[in-house]
């Protein structure tokens, strides 16, 4: 790992929403911390304007943020502007000039970060720009920073990468997913390996089935343009719910390196039981919001979204089964559920255990509730632990206990939001918590065969209300396996107490 801090960010789309609303105020959560060395930064998106009106934009989304801060002017003196139309080559000559000066004014050494957020149709030629008008041409380390989505199949995704390749070898690609920048999802390893009460249960002798949920009460909002081609399929599961899978999945690591890690990720890729055609139906749900009610206001059906097509066959919801055919997860199903105007924001991991053998508190009206672990990545951040135990004052009779732990409540003023981390780690030269073009490649091609099925079929929408749970299939699917979702709302309490 390259510990050298020195470098000069380039944010391709710095007057985009990311670059304003994470971006920056992440860049100055850094930079508050000490952990900025020598750096500037140089933003580069189509509109005209000065290096001052650029500053101020930056101070603005700060403040927007977090609130009024000291040092700001401090901060944004390390910030330049650059109006420049990626299309277009001739720009580049002058970004290089730029960036030549900023190098030598701060002893940069040469160390570059690249970051696109910008549209994804405009990575490869960026990236194949770079090189070929010299701008990567550096004696330091260059890094090329790529935001999602990383294709819109797996035959996009092999042209994406082949294009970035050539600029940069993959050692130097950094594809975020930013839910690996989120506390409880980084946890995820340590509660595994680091307590001797989990490792040897976390297998198919002891857990029965394994949930993630990832909902939002939002809807899609000003991006139907983008979402229309996408879905709940491509925008969230072939990334983000995928790679908590291969988390919560993957084997002990030799060691806690970046190749190593993925290299665990992929194996379970590998595992992954192919879904396809007419077995699409068993194993995954979709679904598209109809009006309803959240938070006591109405909001309208997907299909009259702006930029929507009003007969849309897009889906705002997944429900899947998926299963890890491996020695480790044989018979264990992953259900994952994501979706757009639910009854929460909340994401949730469940991990359900098996049942005792034989249970010696039964009474005739009660069940013993199983041991469940509860991972709360979002909005509150802790771990759950459900047991049983005796009720106070009565005649061995069982009742469950929660043990909590809450994250926000002891760190939260310390808990940095993941694009914080995410931007450190690149800079340190720490690829752990970015996707590999491997885990990516696998999880395309898991994605494509159900995307495949549901394009050619039109679906019957809108079949869920806003601000409901999904689709009622969606809960057949786990019934018809004898088990059910757990709720993620009243867990909320849980740990708020
Ligand atoms: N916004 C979010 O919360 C998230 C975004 N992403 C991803 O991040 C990326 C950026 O998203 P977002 O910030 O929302 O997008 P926006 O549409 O808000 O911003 C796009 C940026 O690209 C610039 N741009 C567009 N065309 C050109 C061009 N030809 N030459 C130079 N600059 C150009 C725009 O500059 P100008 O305004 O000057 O034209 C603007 O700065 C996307 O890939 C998105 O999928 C991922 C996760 C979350
Ligand atoms: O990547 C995306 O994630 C967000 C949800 O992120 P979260 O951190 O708020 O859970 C989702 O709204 C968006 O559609 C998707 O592109």
């Amino acid at each position: 790992m390259d510990q050298n801090l020195s470098s000069l960010i380039m944010i391709f789309g710095a007057t985009g929403d990311l670059s304003k609303r994470k971006l920056f105020p992440s860049l100055y959560r850094l930079y508050e911390r000490g952990r900025l060395d020598k750096f500037a930064v140089i933003g580069i998106a189509r509109t005209q304007q000065s290096h001052e009106k650029f500053k101020q934009s930056v101070k603005d989304s700060v403040t927007a943020s977090l609130g009024e801060k000291p040092n700001l002017d401090e901060f944004v003196s390390h910030f330049y502007y650059q109006s420049h139309d990626v299309a277009d080559s001739n720009s580049y000559a002058a970004l290089k000039k730029l960036a030549d000066e900023i190098d030598g004014h701060y002893g940069l050494e040469g160390n570059r970060i690249f970051y696109l957020a910008m549209a994804p149709e405009f990575f490869g030629p960026i990236a194949l720009h770079l090189k070929s008008d010299g701008l990567t041409d550096v004696k330091g380390y260059k890094r090329l920073v790529i935001e999602k989505p990383f294709g819109h199949d797996l035959e996009s995704a092999m042209e994406l990468n082949k294009q970035i390749r050539t600029a940069f070898s993959e050692n130097e690609i950094y594809r975020i997913d930013h839910y690996l920048g989120k506390e409880m999802v980084r946890n995820i390893e340590v509660i595994r390996f680091a307590n001797a009460i989990f490792e040897p249960l976390w297998n198919n002798r002891y857990i029965s089935n394994i949930q993630v949920t990832s909902s939002e009460t939002l809807g899609v909002e000003e991006r139907g343009r983008y979402y229309e081609s996408s879905g709940a399929l491509r925008d969230m599961v072939q990334n983000h719910m995928m790679q908590m899978v291969a988390l919560l999945a993957m084997e002990p690591p030799i060691k806690l390196t970046t190749d190593e890690i993925r290299s665990e990720k992929v194996r379970v890729f590998r595992a992954l039981r192919s879904v396809e055609g007419e077995q699409v139906k068993e194993y995954f749900v979709r679904g598209q919001y109809g009006e309803g009610t959240i938070s006591e206001k109405s909001v309208p059906r997907y299909r009259d979204e702006p930029n929507v097509d009003q007969g849309s066959n897009t889906e705002t919801f997944v429900a899947g089964k998926i299963m890890i055919d491996n020695f480790r997860w044989a018979g264990v199903p992953f259900y994952i559920r994501t979706g757009k105007r639910m009854t929460s924001k909340t994401t949730k991991i469940v991990v359900q255990f098996k049942d005792i053998p034989m249970n010696l508190y039964y009474q005739t009206e009660k069940m013993l509730n199983p041991n469940l672990l509860v991972i709360h990545v979002q909005p509150e951040e802790g771990i759950t632990l459900h047991l049983n135990a005796k009720k106070a004052g009565g005649h061995l009779e069982a009742q469950e206990v929660k043990l909590s732990f809450a994250n926000t409540g002891i760190h939260a003023m310390n808990t940095p939001e993941g694009y914080e981390k995410l931007l450190y780690d690149c800079m340190r030269g720490d690829a752990t918590n970015f996707t590999h073009w491997d885990e990516v490649a696998y999880s395309w091609a898991f994605v494509d065969k159900i995307s495949k099925v549901w394009e050619n079929q039109k679906a019957e929408y809108p079949n869920y209300e806003s601000g409901s749970m999904g689709p009622k299939a969606a809960d057949e699917l786990l019934e018809k396996d004898g088990f059910f979702w757990w709720p993620v709302s009243d867990m909320y309490v849980d740990i708020c107490k």
